[in-house]
């Protein structure tokens, strides 16, 4: 029989892992996720001015946390973790500056973080003094089996000892501050008994007396990912179908990007009834980042979906994170990145240069703006210009490139359409060149070849088969004749200011003892 794979086993250790459904059990049976679809946007929650800020090597200073909190509130987000006011002054300090200026319009809500000890509860709920927003006290408490052993040496019921001391103590110190809800996070949430979080949820609901009217946030996060979205899905759909008091309580999530598949996880879990999702503007957070909100929220944009998030300037939006997290956001990130509206590949370019020429001619058949069209151009799977960039980047010619490309960039940066039998002559050139630097060649460039291979080169001698006149961008005009030589066909160019001059120029220097004009 044909022997169609050869891989052979590698030398890694991977015999030292378990898979996911020996460390955790997911009850699901029957599933409902996979045949629900994604109809409107989740409550976002930015998590970047904590969970972001804690993975940075250098988190962020006063001026930087400001500047991303407004650009968070510009952009739409109404729900804000702004820090972790017991972990340091900058925290404890910002969150004062929002209490005592009008830095947070009045419909933001400002979440605060802390752990479940009662220093530092305390700490956090001086800090939240005099905000007139509504506040959100989210506190958090390890509960996966690793984390009670490892890291507080407590059994099953002193864990729930510590949550409840913890959430009493929010209670008795904030619960009678009516601007004030509650947040409660089992962390690792993904690894930890299932009937344990449900007794957890449903202890936490009925201390902080759960209610339509002042719900509780229950956030499941994946705080470290182990196993493939779909059984993140099954876990969140089980806690949707079995939490007490659901409709008091707004299912959160908050995923990490540990197998990369952190996107995908929050999508699943929207579809198997989480109503939040908390995450990091492009996905900065601990080891491989939180979940990127603005991939999410673009995501339902691509599927006609309002985010209710504005990102028609991404690219402001890019700097300003940018420069709070110093951290650059890679070319090839999604919607975002510098390069993902570009092709450099041939067969794409020609695609996408006629996809193009076909919106144009559409929009103009149905008197529809081009930007309101609706948009179908192949790869590109969203108009550039709804995220503020313009068309320039879209093509990149290199060798990898072909006729389609070249052309195009010729026509939107100088104006000039190429015949198609001129296109493929013009594109051995530009191989050849491209093939000996190596590297990509720009408009310009493009431009500046276009005039040597063709005009600026010495006459030839042969018999005139054809002539097109084409204008550019500054109005010159140019005439391209084709001609049949001693070597076969080849092209040659003249130019004027108007078409009689650039035809007499050409057919010129195809073999000047014939010319008669
Ligand atoms: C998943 C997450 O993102 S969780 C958030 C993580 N973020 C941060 O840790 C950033 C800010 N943290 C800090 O500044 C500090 O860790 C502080 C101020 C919170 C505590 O500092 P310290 O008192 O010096 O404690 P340290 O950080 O060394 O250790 C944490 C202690 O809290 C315990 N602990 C950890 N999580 C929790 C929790 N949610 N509730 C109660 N206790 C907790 C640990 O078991 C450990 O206890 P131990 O000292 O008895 O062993
Ligand atoms: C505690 C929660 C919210 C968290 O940050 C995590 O688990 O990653």
């Amino acid at each position: 029989m044909f022997r169609w794979n050869t891989q052979h086993p590698s030398p890694m250790p991977s015999h030292r892992y378990r898979d996911v459904h020996s460390r955790v059990a997911v009850p699901l049976s029957e599933r409902d996720w996979p045949s629900k679809r994604l109809t409107h946007a989740p409550l976002w929650v930015p998590v970047d001015l904590r969970d972001g800020n804690q993975a940075l090597a250098e988190p962020m200073d006063p001026a930087r946390k400001r500047r991303f909190f407004e650009l968070m509130v510009e952009i739409g987000y109404q729900e804000i973790e702004v820090g972790y006011p017991s972990a340091s002054r900058t925290d404890y300090d910002f969150v004062r500056l929002i209490a005592e200026t009008d830095l947070a319009p009045e419909d933001v809500t400002i979440v605060v973080f802390t752990p479940a000890r009662r220093d530092l509860i305390e700490r956090t709920v001086e800090s939240v003094r005099g905000i007139t927003n509504d506040v959100v006290i989210h506190m958090y408490t390890p509960t996966a089996p690793l984390w009670r052993d490892v890291v507080l040496g407590r059994t099953r019921d002193q864990v729930k000892e510590l949550v409840v001391a913890g959430g009493s103590d929010i209670l008795e110190l904030a619960g009678d501050l009516p601007n004030v809800r509650f947040e409660f996070s089992p962390e690792v949430f993904n690894l930890t008994e299932p009937d344990f979080i449900l007794d957890l949820c449903a202890t936490m609901t009925t201390l902080w007396e759960a209610s339509p009217d002042r719900p509780v946030i229950l956030n499941l996060p994946a705080t470290v990912e182990v196993a493939t979205p779909n059984v993140y899905a099954d876990q969140i759909e089980y806690m949707h179908k079995n939490l007490d008091r659901r409709d008091s309580v707004i299912l959160s999530v908050h995923p990490h990007n540990d197998r990369g598949t952190g996107i995908a996880c929050a999508e699943l879990a929207v579809l198997a009834g989480a109503q939040r999702v908390e995450g990091c503007i492009f996905g900065n957070g601990e080891r491989t980042g939180n979940v990127d909100i603005a991939t999410l929220a673009l995501n339902l944009h691509a599927q006609g979906i309002d985010p209710m998030i504005d990102f028609s300037d991404i690219d402001r939006i890019r700097r300003t994170v940018e420069h709070c997290t110093r951290l650059p956001v890679h070319e090839r990130h999604p919607y975002v990145g510098a390069l993902v509206h570009t092709a450099f590949s041939g067969t794409h370019q020609d695609a996408i240069h006629k996809g193009f020429t076909e919106h144009r001619s559409r929009a103009a058949a149905l008197g529809v703006p081009e930007h309101e069209l609706e948009w179908q151009l192949p790869y590109l799977p969203i108009d550039p210009a709804d995220l503020g960039r313009d068309y320039e980047a879209v093509i990149r010619v290199n060798s990898q490139s072909g006729k389609g490309g070249i052309a195009y960039l010729l026509s939107t940066e100088h104006g000039i359409e190429l015949p198609r039998r001129l296109q493929i002559d013009f594109a051995r050139h530009v191989q050849h060149h491209t093939d000996d630097t190596g590297g990509e060649i720009t408009g310009d460039e493009l431009w500046t070849l276009l005039q040597q291979v063709y005009l600026n080169c010495p006459a030839v001698r042969g018999e005139v088969l054809e002539h097109f006149c084409r204008t550019t961008a500054t109005g010159e005009v140019l005439t391209f004749v084709e001609y049949s030589g001693a070597d076969g066909r080849g092209w040659i160019g003249g130019r004027g200011p108007t078409e009689q001059a650039a035809t007499k120029d050409a057919l010129s220097r195809v073999d000047p003892t014939k010319l008669t004009a």
